[in-house]
């Protein structure tokens, strides 16, 4: 079997050698000169798949090791009897840890506390409904709008509200949708130019979904004219070709790297790695455990109580500080231009552990933020 695989995927000789010879290709390089004579084509979110590449490709399977899927025509697929995998969930943890190391940085910066603002999630999937149950857990407030989930009328815990009523009631509002453009719930511009008007002064806007879910001209206009929100980009129109003049204006302006956690993309890789050995008829192969290796920074020892904030941004630090991959942004833009940059951070991007890879020890007086550092997602221990 011939796979052409995305470079930018960790462990692809370990989970997918077995099946047949890798050639590994940048993402945004991959044409159809390469899927020509290709039997799987195993990428991430920046290959569109589509008529285009496939052409008249023998490729029989397609997996992308992310959560989102806007880059793939699922019609095409359907119509070539392409079997198709993805990864739900993979990356989810990592793009909590973003938010709230994203929130903790601002509430510093700017002085508020994350504990006493209400915060609204829209779209609450894998990403959002984690988020939420580690806010909750905080005991901040929050508000929850996903129309699809309140539709279906799910059995959840969680009560939904509509997204005017966020805007109306949230501090901070968190957008974890993925990218439709068509039907009843089109998240494309759902933060269009009127909602972007009516966000109150002092709102923090974070978008970790995709960046078309944004009017950005619109925000860029707010932005630049009043200045009185923030906003929290990962993710943008036109990546990696982003408008450098709103990235000015953004509190914290990251490359599509919420997701990217060690764990998370390997947790791809991996589900992909099942979903084509069951493709092939073949026994699932190794657990994730074994592919996942343990974290260089495995505990750390807390033993006089801080604020409970502070607390948080000391553990958040040590496995993860979003303030790396805003410099870096703004050092490589300036460096090597808007496109070359941004994708120069994503290739290169740093080891990054999920806050559940440390264990927090605590003694003495620190025992009582036991509580909050396990709702903020670390493993917590009593030390002798
Ligand atoms: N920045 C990054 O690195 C990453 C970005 N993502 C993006 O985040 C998106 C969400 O990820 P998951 O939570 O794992 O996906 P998911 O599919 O589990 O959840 C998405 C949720 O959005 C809801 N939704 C759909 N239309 C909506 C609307 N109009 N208004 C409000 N809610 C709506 C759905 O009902 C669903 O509950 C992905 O599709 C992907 O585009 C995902 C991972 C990493
Ligand atoms: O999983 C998703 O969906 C994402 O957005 C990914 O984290 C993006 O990863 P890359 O495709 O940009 O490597």
């Amino acid at each position: 079997m011939k796979l052409i695989v995305d470079a930018n995927i960790p462990a692809a000789e370990r989970c997918f050698g077995e099946f047949g010879t890798l050639t590994r290709l940048p993402g945004r390089e991959i044409g159809a000169e390469h899927v020509k004579d290709a039997d799987a084509l195993i990428v991430r979110s920046i290959t569109q798949v589509n008529d285009t590449l496939l052409g008249e490709s023998p490729v029989r399977f397609v997996g992308t090791c992310t959560i989102g899927t806007d880059h793939i025509d699922h019609a095409a697929l359907a119509r070539r009897n392409i079997a198709f995998a993805s990864a739900p969930g993979c990356n989810a943890e990592a793009v909590v840890d973003y938010v709230l190391s994203s929130l903790l940085t601002l509430a510093e910066r700017d002085g508020w506390s994350l504990l006493a603002r209400t915060v609204g999630v829209v779209g609450a999937g894998n990403v959002g409904s984690r988020l939420l149950a580690r806010l909750q857990a905080l005991g901040v407030k929050t508000l929850a709008c996903d129309p699809p989930r309140a539709e279906a009328q799910e059995k959840s815990e969680q009560d939904f509200a509509s997204l005017d009523e966020l805007i109306e009631r949230c501090d901070v509002l968190c957008l974890h949708t993925p990218l439709v453009t068509e039907g009843p719930h089109a998240t494309y511009q759902l933060l269009d130019a009127q909602r972007i008007s009516e966000l109150a002064p002092g709102t923090v806007l974070l978008n970790a979904g995709r960046g078309d879910c944004i009017d950005e001209m619109a925000l860029r206009g707010r932005l630049a004219g009043k200045g009185d929100i923030s906003a929290v980009l990962d993710v943008w129109e036109n990546e990696p070709g982003i408008d450098a003049s709103l990235r000015d204006l953004v509190a914290l302006a990251t490359p599509h790297i919420a997701g990217h956690s060690l764990d998370g993309k390997l947790r791809g890789t991996w589900m992909i790695q099942q979903a084509l050995a069951k493709h092939c008829g073949q026994e699932a192969p190794e657990a994730f455990a074994d592919i996942c290796p343990s974290p260089a920074l495995a505990s750390l020892h807390l033993q006089k109580t801080l604020p409970v904030e502070d607390a948080l941004r000391l553990c958040m630090r040590a496995v993860y500080d979003v303030r790396r991959d805003h410099d870096s942004l703004e050092r490589q833009v300036h460096q090597q231009g808007v496109r070359k940059g941004f994708d120069t951070c994503r290739a290169d991007y740093p080891l990054r552990r999920e806050f559940a890879t440390l264990t927090v020890k605590l003694s003495g007086s620190a025992v009582e933020l036991e509580v909050p550092l396990k709702a903020a997602g670390f493993g917590v221990q009593r030390a002798e």
